[in-house]
């Protein structure tokens, strides 16, 4: 049976420390047309905020038949609750700080005596946008050219058997033939692509390179709207890669 993310053009990225728009619900962002939901976000993050959204998020998503997935930034982060489809922790494999890549992570299992390890996963994280908070907090090397990155991607999968290799552009919009390397790079592994997607045209074009868009600041932003759009641009480029000559 193939991973349920080898299935999925698009997640909405919840983050805890910032609203969903006046009057929009958890209910309306499984209506989106996501195929599933991430809770996290790098400031701002403490256990209660997350508690906060994950009991009437993951209530929500069992509803809507919407998985929701914790990502934790750190292991105080993550909170153990039922209806949860899992947690898809971040390894970042261009951090500064190799702290990013396997010291919490350590950490996280000396205090965790909780851990669900059948529900656990990886995202090999190459961390691209030098002045986003998450390159800034693992002090990412951000430097890199389109080689670089396909590169981190083949070792990624071949070296570290990461399923899931993630391009964070978190809040600006990528370098498309950086995501095309990447993803000429992978045979089996889900190339994730997150960054800047505000509207059909975004996520068509990265939608068109990467398997799955993530989509995080819109929903705090612009809302459910503007979301179900880039849900539509995500999945027509799919089929669009799917199906190339129709
Ligand atoms: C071992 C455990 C349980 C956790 C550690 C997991 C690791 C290595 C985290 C480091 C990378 C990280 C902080 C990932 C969090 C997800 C993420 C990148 C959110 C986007 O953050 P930004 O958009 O940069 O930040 P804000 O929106 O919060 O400003
Ligand atoms: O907030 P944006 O820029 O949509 O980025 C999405 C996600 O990749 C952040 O981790
Ligand atoms: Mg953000």
């Amino acid at each position: 049976m193939s991973a349920p993310w080898a299935e999925w053009d698009h997640i909405v990225k919840l983050d805890p420390d910032k609203s969903l728009v006046d009057g929009e619900s958890y209910a309306d962002v499984c209506e989106t047309g996501t195929d599933a939901i991430e809770i996290g976000g790098t400031t701002g993050m403490t256990e209660a905020k997350m508690t906060e959204v994950i009991e009437p998020c993951a209530a929500a998503g069992r509803e809507h038949d919407v998985p929701v997935y914790i990502e934790p930034s750190h292991p105080g982060t993550v909170v153990h609750t039922d209806g949860l489809s899992g947690y898809l922790v971040p390894t970042v494999f261009n951090a500064g700080d190799i702290a990013w890549l396997t010291g919490v992570h350590k950490e996280w299992a000396r205090m965790d005596t909780e851990i669900d390890w059948d529900r656990t996963h990886t995202e090999a994280y190459i961390v691209l946008n030098p002045d986003s908070s998450v390159a800034e907090y693992t002090q990412a090397n951000c430097d890199l050219d389109a080689d670089e990155v396909a590169a981190y991607a083949t070792i990624a999968e071949r070296l570290f058997g990461q399923e899931i290799v993630y391009l964070e552009y978190s809040g600006t919009f990528g370098d498309p033939e950086v995501v095309t390397a990447a993803s000429d790079a992978l045979d089996d592994a889900t190339l994730f692509y997150g960054g800047g997607i505000g509207d059909y045209d975004t996520a068509h074009e990265m939608g068109g390179r990467a398997d799955t868009v993530i989509v995080g600041d819109l929903v705090h932003d612009e809302g459910c709207d503007a979301v179900r759009e880039t849900v539509r641009g995500a999945k027509e480029a799919g089929q669009e890669r799917i199906e190339p000559d129709r």
